[in-house]
């Protein structure tokens, strides 16, 4: 509780927070103040319509992605590539001394000063003035149309569960004994740990490995699957995996954790790799096995909420549960975890339960086009179909691959791992998907999917003038070369013709 720490607190749950007399009926109460249950009451209060809404909340205002979620991870990961950059200027010409100093509690300092910095966006105060009645507390369903708060009750017309999720555990022997950690403490972290074993093997675990090897730790990422990030493409995949077993991380692949003892050593991770059983003495473990839905305690089964332990509250297209009167958004609901997912399905449930009279008018999660980023350095970032989804879909579909070693600015850049893989409809210029392996991949992928979204095909996206040098220009590359494909022999001929009579 340094004083970045105190401000955060003093904005996202202010300790001398007095909680509004709740008013006769609220048009919205939302559950949980993460990103969905954020927007969703800023959304609906902001419109300047005099709606009632109300917005619970139990621990910290910004819930995952401010507190200990994207916001953090994002800062460690800069100070991580600061590293990297000098680990590697002697490539770009330039001489730092040998042996970099990282100071890991200044690195974790700055992550807490600009955390505190972004939280009065997720304020308390900053919700209360634009007309949201915040209650500090755990909200759990009454009847149909209350939910009680403290010591208070709350009548709803309409509710949103926005309660997100939690680090799913692995009960594995010796684990609770031996402690582990989890996003919800590794951010609280003020000393580097010299030695740090990652389980799980997913995004949160490959930028974290990264960024803690990087910061000076050694690491070790255990992945049940035989390639990290198993869920992306498999080629993407590849180019992190070798970066990551350059820079020092070990990688055990196919591995299978099965106890954990803690002694004066440190904690000794026993596991299987490749049919031998071997073991590694670290000083912390961190586990990112994916996420379990906060269901708990919000009395669903009284108000005909169905749910599941492992998907959460069950909704349809429109967000909306099993009982008609009560929505979801957000990690509690939905199988894309990511903060602009809530966001975008906040919207739709502020449209759905505000303004769709009768139920005309509603939108549907399935009409979005969600792009998603692992940020490990290069970055990877996808929208729409992989290659292995279409064909699941029986869907005819060719990629091309434009390596980043073709594109000039990457060269300069000394930045040509990587590649940008853009899947069209067999036979059209339809964009179906794309992977985009780069540093800045991230800021990449946004044309792709405003091409999905504004129906761009590729032949037209091969018309669009992209500024030279820029690692954009993978992309323009990727349609020029589908526009190749349109030259068969017989158009070619016809217009070597042409040529001739002009
Ligand atoms: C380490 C890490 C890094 C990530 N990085 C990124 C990233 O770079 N980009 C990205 O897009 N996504 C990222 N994510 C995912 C992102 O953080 C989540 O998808 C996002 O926070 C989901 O928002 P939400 O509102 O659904 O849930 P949450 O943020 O989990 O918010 C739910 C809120 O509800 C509250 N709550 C729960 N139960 C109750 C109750 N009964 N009463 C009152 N309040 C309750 C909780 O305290 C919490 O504040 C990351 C996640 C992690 C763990
Ligand atoms: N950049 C981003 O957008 C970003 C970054 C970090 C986290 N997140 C979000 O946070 C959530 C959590 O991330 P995550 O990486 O923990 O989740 P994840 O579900 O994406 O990956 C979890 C990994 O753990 C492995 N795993 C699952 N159970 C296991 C077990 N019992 N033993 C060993 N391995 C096991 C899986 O194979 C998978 O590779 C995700 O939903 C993700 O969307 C997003």
């Amino acid at each position: 509780m340094d004083e970045y720490n105190q401000t955060l607190v003093s904005h996202v749950h202010p300790p001398d927070w007095v909680n509004p007399k709740p008013a006769s009926c609220y048009d919205l109460v939302v559950i949980g103040a993460g990103t969905a249950g954020l927007v969703v009451a800023a959304g609906a209060a902001g419109l300047g319509l005099g709606l009632k809404v109300a917005l619970i909340e139990k621990h910290l205002m910004g819930g995952d992605c401010l507190n200990v979620g994207c916001v953090p991870s994002k800062c460690m990961i800069r100070s991580s590539r600061v590293v990297a950059e000098m680990r590697e200027a002697k490539n770009y010409g330039v001489h730092v001394p040998e042996e970099i100093q990282v100071d890991f509690p200044a690195v974790m300092q700055r992550m807490r000063r600009i955390r505190a910095s972004i939280s009065p966006h997720d304020s308390a105060e900053r919700f209360q003035q634009l007309g949201v009645d915040v209650f500090l507390g755990s909200g759990r369903f009454l009847s149909d149309n209350t939910i009680e708060v403290g010591s208070e009750t709350l009548r709803f017309k309409k509710a949103v569960i926005a309660t997100g999720a939690r680090a799913a555990r692995l009960s594995i022997e010796g684990m609770e004994e031996a402690g582990y950690l989890t996003n919800e403490s590794v951010f609280s972290l003020t000393e580097r740990p010299s030695c740090i074993a990652l389980i799980g093997g997913g995004p949160l675990d490959c930028e974290l490995a990264q960024a803690f090897r990087r910061l000076g730790s050694e690491v070790v990422l255990f992945h049940r699957s035989s390639h990290i990030l198993n869920k992306e493409d498999a080629d993407a995949a590849e180019v992190v995996q070798k970066v990551f077993i350059r820079e020092g991380i070990r990688l055990v692949l196919g591995s299978e954790v099965k106890r954990v003892v803690k002694s004066s050593e440190g904690k000794t991770v026993y596991f299987t790799h490749q049919g031998q059983e071997e073991s590694i003495t670290v000083d912390e473990i961190l586990v990112g096995v994916g996420r379990a839905p906060n269901v708990e305690g919000l009395n669903l089964d009284a108000v005909g909420v169905e749910y599941d332990q492992k998907q959460g509250v069950k909704v349809n297209d429109y967000l909306q549960t099993t009982n008609p009167r009560i929505y979801a958004a957000g990690d509690i609901c939905m199988n894309w975890k990511f903060t602009h997912a809530a966001d975008a399905a906040a919207r739709i449930v502020i449209k759905n339960t505000l303004f769709s009279p009768f139920g005309l008018g509603r939108s549907k999660l399935s009409s979005l086009v969600m792009p998603w980023v692992t940020y490990t350095d290069p970055e990877v970032a996808h929208v729409g179909l992989y290659e292995w989804e279409a064909r699941e879909k029986g869907i005819a579909v060719e990629a091309i691959a434009i390596p980043l070693s073709q594109v000039d600015r990457a060269i300069a850049d000394g930045e040509e791992e990587g590649f940008v893989k853009i899947l069209h409809r067999k036979g059209s210029d339809q964009i179906l998907g794309a992977t985009i392996v780069a540093r800045h991949a991230g800021e990449m992928i946004s044309e792709v999917t405003t091409a999905i979204v504004g129906k761009v095909g590729l032949s037209r996206l091969s018309g669009v003038i992209h500024p030279y040098p820029t690692q954009a220009e993978g992309i323009k590359k990727a349609a020029d070369a589908y526009r190749r494909t349109l030259l068969t022999p017989n158009t070619k001929r016809f217009l070597g013709l042409l040529t001739k009579l002009s």
